[in-house]
């Protein structure tokens, strides 16, 4: 069973990702840190992330950066989503990820194109997303609770200007996926968003109507 769990910056979707991949037994695949390895790399390496050959050198990153705490980081966000809007580098990582879908027993992964291009016979597809102010408190109060001193008026140009080049690449944009349900979790508790995606996901593995617009 593949579940594919896509949404913007923020918008509650890893949350959501590790809590179904904890109810129905199965490994997650955080897709986005794939994309800011390769960001991070290039930073490294003192290249330029909007120039397709330096983006696409750092995509033989090395597996240990995967477990640097800077990839968490807004401004590792914003490499990453300027080096994905290469084809070169979706190609160099779109393997690995229909490998970790595959495999044995199913897997789910979240990301920005996993319902449209790395499993889009997925079972289960949710889009989750929440308002722009919303998803920028939560990154607020994230760099709170890590000692940092966040803005918030920047932290809502960044989510902005990472939407919008998210969703308006030529490759592989953000969108709602073929069959996939929405889950906007703006007025919604991690717990509730949680139950939430649940009762989606059982619905449509049982192919019943969700009650929401597909
Ligand atoms: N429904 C929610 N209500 C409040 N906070 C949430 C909710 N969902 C996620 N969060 C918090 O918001 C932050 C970002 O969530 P995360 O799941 O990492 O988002 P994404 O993977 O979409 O970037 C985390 O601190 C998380 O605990
Ligand atoms: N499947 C994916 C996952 C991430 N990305 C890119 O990588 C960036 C970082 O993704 P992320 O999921 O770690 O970001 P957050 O939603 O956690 O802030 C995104 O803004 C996208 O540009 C992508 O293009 N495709």
């Amino acid at each position: 069973m593949i579940i594919a769990v896509d949404g913007p910056a923020a918008s509650g979707k890893g949350t959501i990702a590790k809590a179904l991949g904890r109810h129905y037994g199965l490994p997650v695949l955080d897709t986005g840190l794939l994309y800011r390895a390769v960001g991070l790399s290039v930073l490294k390496a003192g290249g330029d992330p909007d120039h397709e050959a330096d983006a696409l050198a750092a995509c033989g990153f090395d597996d240990a950066i995967l477990g640097d705490s800077a990839l968490r980081s807004e401004a590792v966000g914003s490499l990453a989503s300027r080096v994905s809007v290469h084809q070169v580098v979706r190609d160099a990582l779109v393997q690995r990820q229909r490998d970790f879908a595959t495999q044995p027993g199913g897997a789910i992964l979240d990301g920005r194109d996993i319902g449209t291009v790395i499993a889009p016979d997925a079972d289960a597809k949710i889009f989750v997303t929440a308002s722009v102010h919303v998803r920028a408190e939560r990154r607020y109060k994230d760099a709170l609770a890590h000692g940092g001193h966040p803005d918030m008026d920047s932290l809502i140009a960044d989510i902005q200007a990472r939407d919008t080049r998210d969703m308006s690449r030529d490759h592989a944009p953000l969108k709602l996926a073929e069959g996939a349900d929405l889950l906007d979790t703006s007025d919604l508790t991690i717990e509730s968003a949680v139950q939430r995606a649940i009762a989606l996901v059982d619905a449509q593995l049982e192919g019943r109507p969700s009650g929401v617009t597909r």
